[in-house]
């Protein structure tokens, strides 16, 4: 977590700063023109049509970095949602009140070319390829804001950790449930090409219905693929399961329920795929 309270140098008080798009040079304009091509040439079976749409809406498919003064132009006419630059991670609060303000918080930095399967911190591809497109979705749109405004209630009730597990395994690492079968939509997933492979098709991983108290007792992984995926039954599902809850009487229940493993299986899962965790047995843990 980013602790210190003060803003980098340069930086405005809400940790904006400028994306100063016409200093990308040629080989980062490139390095996004080899990801875009990677990802969406892989996509299109696998990610919900709502987000190959989305990147349609907002124009993300043109060639190079977008501008984020066009990207935020198009998206505040789609969805009144705007895409603002930071300089990295910021503190718990100031990300939800970006979030509850319909401002999405995306990092201005490429990954270099010995980056490109997997970086840990957020850079502009995952920001901008991995978030943006399904924010042009009305549901999804909501969600995002009803999550920062969430956030900022978690906070003053000091279960953040709890509401942080419900962003990684829907916003970053998300599956959902469609006639055709299981579909991505979490941007952790589709900003890596690797895991967008895994998270549908390797045996190792478990995929678990949506279970909101479950999930929120649930660790997960940091630097690595994800051990077990939670699947969705719509975005309006999801949306009607945390809005109309109120999680303060839940953040109690959970208090004093012990947590999942990454790799566990409760005896209330709905279970898609029980995993083998192969991959996962093959590599060292480092768990949250
Ligand atoms: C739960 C916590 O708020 C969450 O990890 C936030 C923290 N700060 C962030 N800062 C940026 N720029 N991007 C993010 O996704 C996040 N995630
Ligand atoms: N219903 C949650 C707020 C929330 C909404 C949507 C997503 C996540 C959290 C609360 O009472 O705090
Ligand atoms: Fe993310």
């Amino acid at each position: 977590m980013v602790e210190e309270l003060e803003p980098p140098a340069g930086a405005a008080a809400d940790w904006t700063i400028s994306q100063a798009w016409g200093r990308y040079s040629a080989a980062e304009h490139a390095m996004w023109d080899t990801l875009f091509a990677r990802q969406s040439a892989m996509l299109p079976d696998r990610v919900v049509p709502e987000f190959m749409a989305g990147l349609d809406i907002l124009r993300i498919n043109r060639p190079g970095i977008p501008n984020f003064e066009e990207l935020s132009d198009r998206l505040m006419r789609a969805t009144g949602w705007q895409v603002v630059a930071v300089p990295g991670l910021v503190p718990d609060r100031v990300f939800f009140e970006h979030l509850a303000n319909r401002r999405f918080v995306a990092g201005r930095f490429i990954r270099t070319p010995d980056q490109i399967d997997y970086l840990q911190e957020p850079d502009i591809f995952h920001d901008v390829f991995g978030h943006v497109p399904l924010l042009a979705n009305p549901v999804f749109a909501d969600y995002m804001q009803a999550y920062g405004q969430g956030g900022l209630r978690a906070a003053d009730l000091g279960a953040i950790e709890r509401l942080a597990r419900l962003y990684w395994y829907t916003v970053e690492f998300g599956l959902i449930r469609r006639p055709e079968g299981l579909r991505l939509y979490g941007a952790g997933i589709v900003s890596s090409y690797g895991e967008s492979v895994f998270a549908l098709d390797d045996p190792s991983p478990h995929r678990l219905g949506f279970d909101l108290r479950r999930l929120m007792r649930t660790r997960y992984r940091i630097d690595d693929y994800q051990q077990s995926y939670f699947v969705i039954d719509s975005f309006e599902d999801l949306l009607r399961q945390t809005v109309e809850t109120d999680f303060a009487p839940l953040y109690a229940q959970l208090a004093g329920q012990p947590d999942f493993a990454t790799d566990a299986i409760a005896d209330t899962d709905i279970i898609y795929t029980q995993g083998t965790q192969a991959y996962a047995r093959a590599r060292a843990p480092e768990v949250i």
